[in-house]
């Protein structure tokens, strides 16, 4: 259960209504928690930049309050506010006219700290989004690809390493094989870094990648559903939601549910130095004609038939393909099980022990596992 405190950023009955009378965002409350990432996904119009753009008071609400680490932001000196948020927008804006590692050093130049440490973390940035500051550095936007400019927006943000970090489409712009690669690099970044994100996509592929949880929002900023991502594609909580989420959501859902030590079954096990009986004796009892080979450490080393014990004193495994790591996704659990045409996939850990199993039959069992599993949150009242 999440304590209030851990709550980053609170939207408490948040709105933007315009004088020309549209309303943005009627009233928004949602309690992003410190260290995750909250995807805010819906269609065009219905407020989701307008959402971000509040937090950071670039857009003024109208109505309700924003907190932010316990302190109303609405309050706050904005500038001195946007200086303590990352932003990264699509398109990045960066400066035409400075190099990249000048556009990377803006905020810390800002906060006035010394070159050689503003030069320093400008050039460790430049490495942690895979771009070679030797290379790079002394470059200008216009001699970077799209994607390389993307990396130079992240790098941007989290150059005064802020705890909060927003996200307008920051990977819209790109094409699909590069945009893949950037969601890839950011989510991993993003899991050693643990920042608090607002991420907003009209992508729900997107959304449920990269997410912790996803908000998907109906126009006026009108919060349907706010979950896990295995939740929201698993379990809709209306039509509107299902509709948005597509009719392959069960086939995104394997994506985005891990592997859990509760979803694998126990094949039968023999030891890489046990006499055949032994391996004979444990496949009757799992009524099995196969078993699973392991060395003394618990590694795995590959698999025997019951055909190959006969007139065999030894067992001698044969090479086992069909394996993932514990980090894995049951989609690619399922994708190495189809690939090897096996009907089981053994799980290692770190150090290629293994760990159980997964069948077809546990996949399923997994799938509707992992839509019961969420964290209730705090309403935003309680922050
Ligand atoms: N200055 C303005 N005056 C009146 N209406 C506005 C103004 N700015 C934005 N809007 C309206 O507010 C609504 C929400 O806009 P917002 O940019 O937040 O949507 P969005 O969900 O981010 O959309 P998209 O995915 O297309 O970027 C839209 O209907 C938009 O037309």
């Amino acid at each position: 259960m999440h304590r209030s405190e851990d709550a980053a950023i609170v939207l408490d009955a948040v709105g933007k209504r315009y004088p020309d009378g549209t309303t943005a965002v009627g009233s928004l409350s949602l309690t992003v928690p410190r260290g995750e990432l909250v995807a805010l996904v819906g269609p065009s119009g219905c407020g989701k930049s307008t959402t971000l753009k509040m937090i950071n008071r670039l857009i003024e609400p109208t109505s309700g309050r924003i907190v932010i680490d316990g302190q109303d932001v609405t309050k706050a000196d904005p500038v001195a506010l946007r200086r303590g948020i990352g932003y990264v927008i699509q398109n990045v804006g960066l400066f035409p006219h400075q190099t990249i590692r000048d556009n990377v050093a803006t905020v810390p130049s800002l906060l006035g700290w010394k070159r050689r440490r503003a030069r320093e973390r400008v050039d460790e940035l430049l490495d942690l989004v895979g771009l070679e500051p030797e290379t790079f550095g002394d470059r200008y936007p216009h001699q970077l690809s799209g994607g390389q400019r993307q990396r130079v927006g992240v790098a941007r943000a989290l150059a005064a390493d802020p705890p909060v970090l927003l996200m307008d489409e920051p990977f819209g712009a790109v094409d699909p094989v590069v945009r893949d690669r950037l969601q890839d690099e950011f989510g991993r970044l993003q899991d050693t870094l643990g920042k608090t994100v607002v991420f907003v996509t009209h992508d729900i592929d997107e959304a449920v990648r990269l997410g912790d949880r996803v908000a998907v929002l109906a126009g006026g900023g009108d919060l349907r559903q706010y979950d896990s991502p295995a939740v929201v594609l698993g379990d809709p909580a209306d039509d509107f939601v299902a509709q948005f989420v597509g009719s392959e959501r069960g086939l995104r859902r394997l994506a985005v549910t891990p592997i859990e030590a509760e979803d694998l079954e126990d094949p039968p096990v023999v030891r890489a130095t046990s006499a055949e009986s032994a391996a004979a004796a444990a496949m009757d009892r799992a009524d099995l004609p196969y078993a699973l080979v392991v060395d003394a450490e618990d590694r795995l080393r590959g698999w025997v038939h019951h055909e190959q014990l006969r007139d065999r004193t030894d067992v001698r495994p044969r090479r086992m393909e069909a394996y993932v790591g514990r980090d894995a996704s049951l989609k690619e659990a399922l994708s190495v099980m189809l690939r090897y045409d096996a009907g089981w996939v053994a799980v290692l850990d770190d150090d290629g022990r293994l760990l159980g199993v997964l069948t077809p039959e546990s996949l399923h069992a997994a799938l509707r596992r992992s839509i019961r599993t969420t964290e209730p949150l705090p309403l935003p009242d309680a922050g």
